[in-house]
């Protein structure tokens, strides 16, 4: 597969702060690329260089085979932004808005189609300022698809969007990406990350710390599964501990909590059963994309 976007050393700093201290990436056509980071990392002003919309002190940057600085006019009609501070006039209505940025490209998407699809029909003749934020939200995603991009950033598609708005999004980028568009998504939330996303970038301090699939970032942290269940007769912990494949045990009440590697639960259940034990609300916790973050990045996903 061709890459659509490459981006080399990136380096970016706002007078004494670095933001971005070494940033390197390939986004391949047709795939959604996820950015995923813990606040401050560097994820807004990376995508920002890679639309163009600030200078990098070092590094190269190209979209389509484009330097995004020296090429903006080009790279304009085959790139949509969605940016987190993306703001319209108050009084300039949602289909004014959307058929005016039509007017902007050579080929624009249907733009009622966007319009349906996002759930804003019913607030075509609404002015920006009299939208929620959500709305707001769900209408910068269509001004960025609206030029019938070859490539879209979105950045925190989702966030201030309820559940069921956020679900009926996912379904519309599927839709876009099945339409052959190359999508770059910075994002807070790992169930959009894992749901969405073909591969991800961890960034940490201005740095790229991984870039996997999301089954792969997760295996890649290594991270234990986690065997719960109430024994259904009294077990003493070193019949378990003493075990190679488990690492750990705690109680939680009447609950015991054993970690260990991807063949605990096989040693686990065999010793119960040696034992005349049975495995009562046995459940297996496996590793989540979340864990895999907060190891690989030592920070916390914010919840926004
Ligand atoms: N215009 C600016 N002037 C000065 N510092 C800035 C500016 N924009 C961002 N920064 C700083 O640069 C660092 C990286 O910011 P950036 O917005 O790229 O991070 P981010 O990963 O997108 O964060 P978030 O998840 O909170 O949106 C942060 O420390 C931020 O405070």
């Amino acid at each position: 597969m061709p890459a659509v976007i490459e981006v080399h050393d990136l380096h970016k700093r706002y007078a004494d702060k670095v933001a971005v201290e070494d940033v390197s990436l390939t986004v391949q056509e047709g795939e959604i690329f996820g950015i995923l980071g813990p606040n401050g990392a560097g994820k807004t002003t990376s995508v920002e260089c890679i639309a163009g919309l600030r200078t990098p002190d070092r590094g190269t940057i190209t979209v389509c085979g484009l330097d995004p600085h020296r090429d903006r006019a080009e790279l304009t009609r085959r790139l949509g932004v969605q940016l987190q501070a993306g703001r319209l006039p108050d009084r300039l209505r949602v289909a004014e808005a959307l058929e005016l940025y039509a007017s902007f490209y050579p080929a624009p998407a249907d733009w009622r189609g966007l319009m349906h699809g996002l759930g804003l029909a019913d607030k075509a003749r609404t002015a920006y300022g009299k939208l929620s934020g959500g709305q707001k939200q769900r209408l910068s995603i269509a001004l960025a698809l609206v030029g019938n991009p070859r490539v879209a950033i979105l950045d925190e598609l989702t966030t201030g969007l309820d559940p069921q708005a956020r679900r009926d999004t996912w379904e519309l980028i599927e839709g876009v990406r099945a339409s052959g568009v190359t999508i770059v998504l910075v994002t807070h939330f790992m169930e959009e990350a894992e749901r969405l996303c073909d591969r991800l970038a961890l960034i940490d301090a201005g740095r790229v710390v991984a870039v996997d699939t999301p089954a792969g970032l997760t295996e890649r942290a290594r991270i234990e599964q986690r065997i719960c269940f109430r024994p259904s007769r009294p077990i003493e912990d070193h019949l378990l501990t003493s075990l190679p494949d488990v690492s750990g045990l705690t109680r939680r009440g009447e609950l015991v909590v054993v970690s260990g590697n991807d063949n605990a639960l096989n040693a686990v259940t065999t010793v119960l059963a040696r034992n005349r034990i049975v495995a009562e609300r046995l459940r297996v916790e496996q590793a989540s994309l979340e864990e895999a973050f907060v190891q690989l990045t030592g920070g916390r996903p914010d919840p926004r």
